[in-house]
């Protein structure tokens, strides 16, 4: 079969011309994510009965007075970090398989009520948002605060809307026209006014002015403190936070935590501390400078007259410094000086080369002025910086603060100086959220106990979905709702600055080799409209969320295979994604009655989505270290912020209904068969009816050439061994024994069996559910792990016990199993469960907090990661939970990976191989680390 998953023409055009310059709004969180406060965890206790399916947790521990922000007043900017909730019964009315799932959980035997460590709550939880404005636009500031109300709460967590900042340009507003906040509003509704976290200089100065226009009063944290707990957090909760930026090339480092203390914070906000921390809450302040982002911004300001920090750094970019610097050259004749190891090009003299020439100051090229100054200032902080590590010993230093602004330039220079001058031996490394540490450790101090000790996998970083390109800067107002969200975005399209070409990322070559070279990043690295610099996202903060114990080696597991790093890997699957927008936008309209409303939203999550490809097409590590698993979840994100709940409902169950009906006949057929080649047949079953993919363009194309049946028998039937990867003898022999012959060597049948399951239809209920019922058979307990929301068509754990139920109708084995599981509500009535079930093994069904066609096993519910510490062997089905990702993880338990492949390059790239080629990869435990990897 050929590859049609290819983009075509019409698609390539659009895709290469489009830009960065469409952003999106930030959006309210999805309704079917229901997102909690921000509490004190600590001394948590389960209120009530064990049993109870969702007991109260108290928390004793619990301060009435948590608040949704902290605000940082610094002399340049104000930094907000805050904390939004989703409006919970946002969605009004309950699916069929919603109030199902209800009534399941009221009927369960309690098989799984003992392993919710947290009370059950469902994926996704709080949000924090990061958000600056210049300190002369207060009136901004507060406008914000109060329009999002996130002054007002009433038990001290309720009240935020979740909606996220607000984007410049189209909407944008000057300081002037923004509305003025004037007076101090009054308890209403149970809601008052709060106490906020502050600090900064501005927390002392504008006191008086927060308590007169919003009725807050100031809790005041001390600065250093402040910056040091949200660097600690930074660097131990936030994955891909840290990264080094040397000669153009940006690296995010794996930080070991138990090798991150001691470093040297250097902060460069308006001035610059030097902050020596040596263990948690430990640090002294060992230096600082005032020659720092304020000076850069100040001298430049005067010297060129701009407006914005943004332009002056922009200018820079055409900048050529030997114009007002006095280089080594033109001291040496332009010689270098090589003695003592300066080339000729290396700065002798900060604008010393203006002295001796008799011009004014519009005599000078404004780019070459600020490019020397911004080299004069970012050298001196790597120097002064390098001194104070070399004083203490420290060979990590972290760079923070907004003087930096994400400019690739500046970064390059501070590295370059700090390894000039340590000969290599210490490195700069450099801060996603820079500028918010000061904020977001005000934010913490509300919660020492409780969010201070979330760690990396209960923190999930999403792409920014409001704004992308506005990276935490407010201009204009708060979007209220969905509809505006719309309107913003439409807005984009009217003003037609959706598309332009994105800016090459190709660099200079170097210049030389000792001292104050110019650095790489010069030029190319900044985009034309300087929007590109500062990506954080939004943080999803999720105490349900643990690391998946069966990781063979967890430290260093990464779930995507294909490296993303790699330029042509990187283009192809953003065209792949591009290309197959208009189908999915299509499907998306349909599911939510092809209104109007619906198109109109279909339109600006289309924008929105392509705004996020061109972003990581021109900046691929904008929003961290990109994987292919992350593009894969952020088009699900996008389509949840766009109010989407489920594209594909409609052809999941139609293709249930259809594969239900061919069910018996199936079963009957396999056991009409002896063991081994039962065996046999149930893996080209699953594998054979992995072929229902919606997110293969290839699949999809396939799919009008026959009937779901047809299709499924054509794929059966081509189904020839030995198979692309064809480890089944291996796993047939751990199964059932060499060659299943009776007599040979006693086989201990597995314990529990976690099946990682893919998509609805004939997927799960031709291919999975008969492997399952087999395990059971073998008396092997087997749990169904599936999706907690939607993505493409796979099947989710909440669809799963009505699936469950109508293939239980045809088969004993599971009827019982599942009603030990205390899966059958409608099928079984409370009689059922009087059966003796307990000789029988279970099967059941439990979520495994993703929402993505991937997994990554960093991140799996509570309820996944309790189950599993039993299990032994693990089955990962489908492309994206076996290929893309996980396809080289190993695992402390016997593991199978089944898959069709239904793209034609990963194929190729991957396997060696082709479209519609299968994957049967057999790893017995702890496979790698042991012989066995021969
Ligand atoms: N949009 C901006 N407006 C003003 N200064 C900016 C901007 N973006 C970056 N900067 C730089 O960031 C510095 C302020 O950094 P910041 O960490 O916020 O410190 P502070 O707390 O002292 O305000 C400014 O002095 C300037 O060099
Ligand atoms: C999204 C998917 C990983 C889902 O595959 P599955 O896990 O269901 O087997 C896969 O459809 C995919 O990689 N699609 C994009 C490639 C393409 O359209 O060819
Ligand atoms: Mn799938």
């Amino acid at each position: 079969m050929a590859d049609s998953s290819s983009v075509g023409p019409a698609a390539q055009e659009e895709w290469s011309s489009v830009v960065s310059a469409e952003a999106a709004t930030r959006a309210p969180p999805p309704p079917t994510t229901i997102t909690r406060p921000l509490l004190d965890l600590s001394g948590a206790a389960i209120g009530g009965s064990k049993e109870d399916h969702n007991p109260t947790i108290v928390l004793p521990n619990q301060s009435a007075e948590v608040s949704h922000f902290a605000i940082d007043l610094g002399g340049s900017l104000i930094k907000l970090v805050y904390f939004s909730r989703a409006q919970q019964e946002a969605k009004t009315t309950t699916t069929e398989a919603e109030s199902n799932k209800k009534k399941l959980e009221q009927k369960r035997s309690g098989f799984l009520a003992g392993l919710r460590r947290h009370g059950g709550f469902p994926i996704l939880g709080g949000r924090l948002h990061f958000v600056k404005f210049e300190s002369s636009k207060l009136n901004d500031c507060l406008a914000f605060i109060k329009s999002k109300r996130l002054h007002r709460c009433s038990n001290g967590i309720e009240g935020v809307e979740a909606l996220g900042a607000t984007a410049t340009a189209a909407a944008g507003k000057s300081s002037n026209s923004s509305s003025s906040p004037t007076t101090t509003m009054p308890e209403k509704n149970g809601e008052k006014n709060g106490v906020i976290k502050a600090t900064g200089g501005g927390a002392f100065k504008y006191a008086e002015l927060f308590k007169e226009k919003l009725g807050v009063t100031f809790d005041k944290e001390d600065e250093m403190q402040c910056l040091v707990s949200g660097a600690n957090f930074l660097l131990r909760a936030i994955r891909d936070e840290a990264f080094t930026h040397l000669e153009g090339h940006k690296q995010f480092v794996q930080l070991d935590q138990n090798e991150l203390f001691p470093y040297l914070l250097v902060n460069i906000g308006s001035g610059v501390s030097m902050i020596k921390v040596d263990e948690e809450g430990q640090y002294e302040r060992v230096s600082g400078t005032n020659v720092g982002g304020g000076t850069f911004w100040g001298l430049g300001k005067l010297l060129t007259k701009c407006k914005s920090f943004d332009e002056i750094l922009e200018l820079s970019q055409g900048g050529d410094n030997s114009a007002v610097d006095m280089l080594v050259g033109d001291i040496y004749g332009g010689l270098d000086y090589s003695k003592i190891g300066l080339s000729a090009s290396t700065i002798a003299s900060s604008f010393g080369k203006v002295i001796a020439e008799n011009k004014d100051l519009s005599d000078y090229r404004k780019e070459d002025i600020v490019l020397s100054l911004l080299r004069m200032i970012s050298y001196n902080i790597g120097q002064v910086a390098y001194l104070n590590a070399l004083r203490y010993g420290l060979k990590r230093i972290f760079f923070s603060g907004f003087f930096i602004r994400g400019h690739a330039y500046t970064m390059d220079t501070m590295s370059f100086a700090i390894r000039f001058w340590s000969k290599g031996d210490a490195q700069a490394m450099f801060l996603r959220h820079e500028g918010f540490l000061g904020a977001l450790g005000a934010f913490l101090s509300y919660d020492k106990y409780g969010l201070a000790n979330l760690t990396s996998h209960q923190c999930v970083e999403r792409f920014p979905m409001g704004a992308p390109y506005v990276g935490g800067e407010v201009h204009g107002p708060p979007i209220r709702d969905l509809n505006e969200k719309i309107t913003w975005m439409e807005k984009f399209m009217q003003k037609g600055i959706e598309i332009t070409a994105p800016i090459p990322v190709s660099l200079p070559g170097t210049t030389g080799l000792g001292g104050f070279e110019r650095p790489l990043a010069r030029s190319g690295s900044l985009r034309s409209d300087s929007s590109a610099a500062l990506n954080v996202g939004v943080l999803h903060l999720d105490p349900s969320l643990e690391p998946f114990p069966l990781l063979a080696d967890p430290k260093n597991y990464e779930p995507n295979t294909v490296d993303l790093s790699d330029q042509s890997e990187r283009e192809y699957w953003l065209r792949i994604l591009f290309g197959n927008l208009p189908d999915l936008v299509e499907k998306a309209v349909a599911s939510e009655g092809g209104t109007d409303d619906a198109r109109r939203r279909g339109d600006a999550f289309a924008r929105a989505f392509k705004a996020h490809l061109a972003r990581l097409r021109e900046e691929p590590a904008a929003y961290g270290k990109l994987g292919l698993a992350n593009l894969l979840e952020m088009r699900e994100e996008c389509l949840r912020e766009f109010h989407f709940h489920d594209v594909y409902m409609a052809i999941k169950e139609r293709e249930n209904e259809a594969a239900l009906t061919v069910l018996p006949d199936l079963l009957a057929e396999l056991d009409s068969l002896e063991p081994a080649a039962r065996m046999l047949a149930l893996i080209e079953g699953v594998l054979a009816a992995n072929i229902f993919d919606w997110g293969s363009r290839a699949c999809v194309e396939l799919y009008h050439s026959g009937t779901i049946i047809e299709i499924y028998r054509m794929s059966r039937n081509k189904m020839k061994r030995p198979l692309r990867v064809d480890n089944f003898e291996a796993f047939q022999k751990k199964f059932i024994g060499s060659g299943g012959n009776e007599g040979s060597e006693k086989l201990v049948p597995h314990k529990r069996a976690l099946l990682f399951v893919d998509n609805s239809g004939a997927d799960v209920v031709l291919g999975m559910l008969p492997l399952a019922r087999e395990l059971l058979r073998r008396g092997t307990e087997v749990v169904l792990v599936a999706n907690s929301l939607p993505a493409i068509n796979d099947v989710t754990a909440v669809e799963l016990p009505a699936i469950v139920a109508a293939a239980a109708k045809h088969c004993d084995t599971l009827r019982r199993a599942a009603t030990a599981g205390g899966l059958l509500v409608d099928v079984v009535g409370d009689d059922g469960l009087t059966e003796d079930v307990a000789a029988v093994p279970v099967l059941t069904v439990v979520e495994n907090g993703c929402g993505s066609p991937c997994i990554d096993f960093r991140q799996v519910s509570s309820e996944l990661a309790v189950i599993a510490q039993d299990a032994d062997l693990m089955v990962l089905e489908g492309m994206g939970r076996a290929l893309h990702t996980n396809y080289n993880a190993h695992f402390q338990c016997d593991v199978l990976k089944l898959a069709m492949v239904k793209n034609q390059r990963l194929a190729e790239q991957l396997l060696n191989g082709s479209i519609y080629d299968c994957v049967c990869r057999y790893e017995p435990a702890n496979y790698g680390s042991s012989a066995l990897a021969n």
